[in-house]
């Protein structure tokens, strides 16, 4: 019965989209059409109603055009709602909107959107609008709640929206700390995390928490950095004081070395928090993105000041529970080696056998005694596929231990 009804609903829904699209039949584009070409004779209006010049395309023309497209898109973003909120149903009833989140099938979505691709508009574009309507197809059951390394305004919370969209809670969080402790508890149902920058290398802090927490790593998410200097007037001739992250001075070192060798650099914990401080003195900026300037009230003096343009920030999606393969992922590893001869090599070798590429491999005190290290290993492929388990088991005589952090989609534009 419900089949039959949604099946009837579609081919009607599909026929007033064919309408629409072919620009002519559909009745209320027909309507828009003789409006405006009967409408009172504003001068405006009769510009746009004017004949175009020889080989000039007709403004008010596109504008129907465009219009009948539109009704059709809303149309089939209903339609599209709808469906999602029936997979809702098929999911049974469960527990929370966590549980009908599906990052592996989110990235499939989205990979094909990139592969059907032929412009005009980028992949990251279009990649985004997806984002977005699956955010709020998703946010019908109820929005997911995000925990992010706070205040409002951080790079964090741009890498919130790029990943989840904006039907979601976003739950600015004092410390990287935090957003572990938010997720493992339950309060958030998502944590995003920094944890490497391509000027700047790794963030120590949080692979640290990796090696007590509890929560899986269920994404990743790259974003180019900008950084801009802000202050309140807006002068660069004012600034006494640059408030920053240490990461973000860094980024910015050359610049800051030719533009302001004389004024005191002060980190602080979160860029955002860089803008907060720098709103309340003309003669303080604060090196930030430019959202921590919308949020703060702060005008862009320059920018982007960052000494590499391809400045990327990767983060990790936090979750409590590893999802299952999208075709395309990578897994991270935590490895804790037995002190033998070799016992890297030996590690490293049956994923070399099985032909997984390992991506990054970063030591750290393994906090289990003295000069004992912890490898933090990311290697592509996802633990439900065979060459990975192969090469796990083949590992295990080599090991104390090892952890799997997370199987997840590489990252999407
Ligand atoms: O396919 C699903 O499992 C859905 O819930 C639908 C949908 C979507 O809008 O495409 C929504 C949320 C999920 O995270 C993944 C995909």
């Amino acid at each position: 019965m419900t089949r039959k009804t949604t099946s009837a609903a579609k081919a009607k829904k599909a026929g007033k989209a064919t309408s629409a699209r072919t620009g002519g039949g559909d009745k209320a584009t027909r309507k828009g059409a003789t409006t405006r070409s009967t409408a009172a004779p504003k001068p405006v209006r009769a510009k746009a109603a004017q004949k175009p010049a020889a080989g000039k395309p007709d403004l008010g023309e596109l504008r129907v055009r465009i219009d009948g497209i539109d009704r059709s898109i809303q149309a089939l973003i209903a339609e599209r709602a709808q469906f999602a909120g029936q997979v809702g149903q098929a999911k049974g009833k469960l527990a929370a909107a966590v549980d009908y989140y599906r990052p592996e099938r989110e990235a499939q979505v989205l990979r094909r959107v990139v592969d059907r691709n032929d412009g005009p508009l980028n992949d990251d574009v279009l990649v985004r609008v997806f984002r977005e309507i699956m955010s709020a197809c998703l946010a019908q059951q109820e929005p997911l709640k995000i925990g992010f390394l706070g205040p409002e305004g951080t790079h964090s919370q741009q890498a919130v929206y790029k990943h989840f969209g904006h039907s979601i809670h976003a739950l600015p969080l004092g410390t990287i700390e935090e957003v572990f402790q938010e997720v493992e508890s339950g309060a958030a149902d998502f944590g995003v995390v920094p944890v490497e920058n391509s000027t700047q290398g790794t963030i120590q802090s949080t692979l640290d928490m990796f090696l007590t927490s509890g929560v899986k790593i269920c994404g990743e998410v790259e974003l180019r950095v900008h950084q801009h200097l802000l202050s309140r007037v807006g002068a660069i001739d004012a600034i006494e004081r640059v408030y920053s992250h240490p990461q973000s001075f860094a980024q910015c070192k050359a610049w800051l070395r030719q533009y302001l060798p004389h004024a005191e650099k002060i980190p602080v914990s979160s860029n955002a928090e860089a803008a907060r401080r720098a709103r309340n003195a003309d003669d303080a900026a604060a090196i930030a993105g430019v959202s921590a300037g919308t949020v703060y009230g702060l005008k862009s003096i320059a920018g982007p000041i960052e000494d590499r343009p391809d400045n990327t920030t990767r983060f990790l999606v936090l979750g409590r529970e590893l999802f299952p393969a999208s075709g395309n992922d990578r897994t991270s590893l935590l490895v804790f080696i037995k002190d033998q001869p070799g016992a890297l090599f030996n590690i490293l070798a049956p994923l070399a056998r099985h032909g997984l590429s390992m991506n990054r491999i970063e030591s750290r005190p393994g906090h289990t005694g003295l000069w004992q290290y912890a490898f933090f290993i990311d290697v592509a492929g996802h633990v439900e596929e065979e060459n990975m388990r192969l090469s796990l088991a083949e590992m295990a005589d080599f090991v104390e231990d090892v952890k799997i952090l997370g199987s997840y989609p590489v990252a999407i534009s």
